[in-house]
């Protein structure tokens, strides 16, 4: 563990490849048992002092297509250099007419249409079993106090970007965009937005009991309008620049913020960070089987319990 805390832990997606409007203090670049992040994270700061620690989902030159983005790693990275609560961003396809391209949501369910590629539990390759609870797969204390705040940093920037809350979202495999027909189906499920990120990251956080929320930042209406184009990568590139600069403009205004709501013990303890002990439960109980190697590995994101 490295002995400088950062509580706040920010991931970027395509498009948002930097916090440029912050103070950059230094790149770090930890080795976990799960390997190198998928880019070296860097801290930065606001005037205040208050740090956060950024990394990019793709690699600075987004290098990794979303099938092969080192989740784990990243995960375990962010915590250990002390993160608690974790503000993901992706770009996705709308679902629905009224989230127009442009348009942030906050989703608070998923529907996972990955295909079983992706490394998806710490857990998975060692001697330790659990089963990690997922009905509510985003941090509902902080996805709830997000609400108002990033509502109100999306006014304040006065570019009318609409904030949508309590959407559902689809990850699906790709790399390639989604057919017409699925994209209707999906629709029928119920379906809000669409990305090819959100799995197994959301999962990770929860095993590493991380808070985790996701601002979702639509930039297209995926393949379901019949009489529209299908989603290209030209399409999506449209908006990037400016969904990235609104997404900036969020972290920069609600960091010092949720840097006190995590320090305050009422909020802390209850809202944000409802996440911590729940791996107690979750973990399959026989620990004289567990292999000491592993329970080293594991150590690494949840001493609490595999500490020797
Ligand atoms: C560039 S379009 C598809 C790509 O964009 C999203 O990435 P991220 O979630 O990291 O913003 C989507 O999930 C796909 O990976
Ligand atoms: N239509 C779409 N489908 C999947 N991921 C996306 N990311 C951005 N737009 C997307």
């Amino acid at each position: 563990m490295s002995d400088e805390k950062v509580l706040i832990g920010v991931i970027g997606g395509s498009g948002l490849y930097h916090l440029d409007n912050l103070t950059l203090v230094k790149h770090v670049n930890p080795e976990t048992p799960w390997g190198f992040p998928s880019s070296p994270i860097a801290i930065c700061s606001l005037p205040s002092g208050t740090r956060v620690a950024f990394l990019a989902r793709h690699g600075q030159g987004h290098t990794f297509h979303p099938s092969t983005v080192p989740a784990r790693a990243n995960i375990a990275a962010l915590k250990s250099l002390g993160v608690r609560v974790v503000l993901a961003f992706s770009a996705v396809g709308s679902l629905r007419e009224e989230i127009s391209p442009g348009s942030f949501a906050l989703p608070t369910q998923i529907i996972d249409r990955t295909k079983g590629v992706r490394p998806v539990s710490f857990f998975e390759g060692t001697t330790i079993v659990a089963h990690a609870s997922f009905g509510d797969p985003f941090s509902l204390g902080f996805v709830r106090w997000l609400e108002g705040k990033v509502e109100k940093a999306l006014e304040e920037e006065g570019r009318g970007v609409k904030l949508f809350k309590d959407k559902c979202i689809v990850c699906m495999e790709g790399p390639q965009f989604s057919t017409r027909a699925e994209s209707v189906m999906y629709r029928q499920w119920g379906a809000d937005l669409i990305n090819m990120s959100v799995l197994p990251e959301a999962k990770l956080a929860r095993e590493a009991e991380l808070s985790y929320g996701l601002i979702a930042t639509a930039t297209d209406y995926d393949a379901w309008r019949p009489h529209s184009e299908t989603v290209t990568a030209a399409e999506v590139f449209k908006t990037l620049k400016a969904n990235a600069d609104t997404s900036r403009h969020v972290v920069a205004s609600i960091l010092e913020d949720l840097q006190n709501a995590i320090n305050s013990k009422e909020e802390g303890q209850g809202l944000l960070l409802g996440e911590v002990g729940t791996m107690q439960y979750s973990i399959m109980p026989r620990s004289e089987q567990q292999n000491p190697k592993d329970r080293k590995k594991l150590a690494f994101i949840l001493p609490e319990y595999f500490s020797e």
